[in-house]
């Protein structure tokens, strides 16, 4: 009896699938909005109603060409959702930069209209504070250059006949948008352009969101309108978390002040947590906005520690001890065996860089602003050149694999071009062979040599052909100083960078692309939303984070708000204290089973105390770890 009364308990939130379900009839539609906290399983019941929704509209959505859209906030969340609705083409699963430009993408003549005058706007603006500000600043000279580069913007926007734009990378070309671009357009055709409104509505009757307490507030807001004219004929369903909201740009009290006419089911219980981290996430949003989650009846009790080490401490060694401690607590050697799985959550893609070995390849190229989405989506094809020809013929060499190596060359080799015109081909072939070997050799007896030297003996051998960018690091003597001068003059930073990136060793390439592919263990708090792990140890660094957007020292009570903290607090503001609160709430609430919670601080004391005054903690449960040396002896790690 009891288990059944426990089992029906579990299925406390079943009536919100059957209400949403019930909003998404064609004939009769309503929009609705489902806000629920961490793993309540709101991305379940988005796959679990569209595939009813599926079953009852499949001919007449079929008939009339028409599409359900899904938008949400990764390529990764996209393929899960694809995957899980079957990769039926009647969903279409986009993230919220492709699904704009889809929508905006041949209506070249209006986006060059808005670009004119959005341009000219900001021309303006910007002369007037030119005209404002004292001259000779920094700021005045950054003014200065920003006009000039929109003033060139508007002298070649007459040439563009159609605009270009790549979600995934940075769209360095001239006829291309960025990204902000491509929303605003978006925001503002679907604002103000019926006929934008009316393609909407017409492909994608229904078009479902999730993760939108971050989607851009300009779009929400454009989204909604549409909805409200036509809500006879579209039905707009947002999935999301207030308190899960860890972008800048998207809609504060997303929902407040919905039509009567909106759904709004809400849940109550958290699926994926176990009961001592959904007290935890419970305690840290309940300043906020109180809401209490429910945990499952069939779940272990789970387990939460926090480790605080002083800033100077060797951070390593720190997060290995730590593991080693999780595993003794919890018995679980995933934590730490020669197989461990757990994920660490990093704040920033440096800190996997750092420990991970790639920080020379990386850091360079990370701080120049215009490559930074190239080189965190792995598009760019400087690098692409490295991890999709070399690194796989580099590791076929080492694992003897010859069929990959020569269909590689077959592949992306000029040489095999060179050899088709040739009389005697066999003799070629056999040529080429010797030279892609003559290649490899540079990695003989372990050796790791520099991507420069990589890059330099590709040159000489003619192997492939050299990405335009490193054109001028493959080859040596006065002709290379040449070339670098001719690029270098208007001090080019991208070339800059790609100089001091190549002389990483080329070992560092491996480590880079395991890491934009998602198979190293690390991840960022904020890419990890959506996601979810048995281990998790959340690792707070405010020093390594550099971004001023989030403080952890602040939260846990090491340093002192700022002035602006207290006015914003005052006014009723967001604060970065706020942000990271909801940053925090979101690492934490990843775990399925343990949860290890590692700060270095300037001020573990302080630390210690806010995290158990704040009811977030039990004594036992957090410990400050001031000698790594003690602790390797006791736990006898190297
Ligand atoms: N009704 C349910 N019964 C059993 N398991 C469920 C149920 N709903 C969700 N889950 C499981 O709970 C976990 C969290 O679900 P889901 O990712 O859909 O939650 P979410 O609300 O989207 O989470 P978040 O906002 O934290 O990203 C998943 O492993 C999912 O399979």
């Amino acid at each position: 009896m009891r288990n059944s009364v426990e089992n029906s308990d579990n299925l406390v939130d079943a009536h919100v699938d059957r209400e949403i379900s019930n909003c998404l009839n064609l004939q009769n539609p309503k929009s609705f909005f489902l806000f629920a906290g961490a793993g309540s399983g709101k991305t379940r019941s988005l796959v679990t109603v569209l595939k009813e929704f599926r079953e009852k509209n499949y001919k007449q959505m079929q008939y009339k060409g028409q599409r359900v859209a899904i938008i949400t906030y990764t390529n990764a969340a996209c393929e899960e959702i694809e995957r899980r609705l079957d990769f039926d083409p009647i969903f279409s699963v986009s993230t919220i930069h492709s699904f704009i430009w889809e929508l905006i993408k041949d209506f070249n003549k209006d986006i060059k209209e808005w670009l004119y005058s959005n341009l000219k706007e900001q021309i303006e603006e910007l002369e007037l504070k030119q005209k404002k500000g004292r001259a000779g600043t920094q700021a005045a000279n950054n003014r200065k250059k920003s006009i000039e580069k929109k003033y060139r913007r508007l002298e070649t926007l007459e040439k563009i006949n159609k605009f270009t734009y790549n979600p995934n990378g940075d769209n360095l070309s001239r006829d291309s948008l960025n990204h902000h671009e491509v929303i605003s357009i978006g925001s503002y055709f679907l604002s103000f352009k019926q006929l934008m409104q009316k393609i909407l509505i017409k492909k994608f009757p229904v078009l479902l969101i999730d993760e939108s307490q971050d989607t851009n507030k300009d779009l929400i807001n454009a989204f909604f309108e549409v909805e409200n004219k036509y809500n006879s004929l579209f039905i707009l369903g947002l999935f999301g978390d207030t308190m899960q909201r860890i972008y800048s740009d998207g809609k504060v009290d997303l929902g407040a002040d919905l039509p009567e006419r909106w759904a709004k089911p809400a849940k109550i219980m958290n699926h994926r947590c176990p009961p001592r981290i959904i007290k935890l996430i419970n305690k840290i949003r309940s300043d906020i906005d109180g809401q209490e989650q429910r945990e499952r009846t069939d779940k272990g009790d789970g387990f939460v520690r926090m480790f605080i080490f002083p800033i100077t401490t060797t951070k390593k060694s720190a997060e290995r001890i730590v593991a080693k401690i999780m595993a003794d607590y919890t018995k679980d050697s995933k934590w730490t065996s020669q197989d461990a799985d757990y994920t660490s959550l990093i704040l920033e893609h440096h800190m996997a860089a750092n420990r991970l070995g790639f920080f020379e390849l990386f850091q360079p190229i990370y701080q120049v602003e215009k490559l930074k989405t190239g080189l965190l989506g792995g598009t760019l094809r400087e690098l692409n050149f490295f991890t999709q020809i070399i690194l796989p013929m580099v590791n076929a060499y080492k694992s003897k694999d010859d069929f990959t190596i020569t269909s590689t060359v077959r592949k992306h080799s000029p040489l095999i071009k060179l050899a088709k015109d040739e009389k005697d081909q066999v003799l070629q072939i056999k040529k080429i062979k010797e030279t892609v070997y003559e290649f490899l050799s540079m990695w003989d007896k372990n050796h790791d040599p520099l991507c420069l030297d990589v890059l330099r003996c590709v040159a000489n051998l003619n192997l492939f052909e050299i990405p335009d960018s490193l054109y001028p690091f493959s080859v040596t003597g006065e002709e290379s100083l040449g070339e670098k001068e001719e690029l270098t003059i208007d001090k080019n930073e991208a070339l800059m960078a790609w100089g001091e990136c190549l002389n990483a060793p080329f070992s560092q390439i491996q480590k880079y692309d395991s890491y934009i592919n998602g198979k190293s263990s690390f991840m960022t708090h904020q890419g990890v939303k959506g996601l979810e792990f048995p281990r998790v140890m959340v690792i707070i660094d405010d020093n390594e984070s550099r971004g001023f957007l989030f403080s952890y020292e602040k939260l846990f009570g090491a340093k002192e708000k700022t002035e602006s903290d207290i006015r914003n607090e005052n006014e009723g503001k967001d604060t970065s204290i706020d942000r990271t609160r909801r940053l925090f709430y979101v690492t934490c609430s990843r775990a399925e089973e343990s949860l290890a919670i590692v700060a270095y601080s300037s001020n573990p004391e302080s630390v210690r105390k806010q995290v158990l005054s704040e009811g977030w903690f039990k004594e036992s449960e957090v410990e400050i770890i001031w000698n790594l040396e003690i602790n390797k002896e006791s736990l006898f790690i190297p």
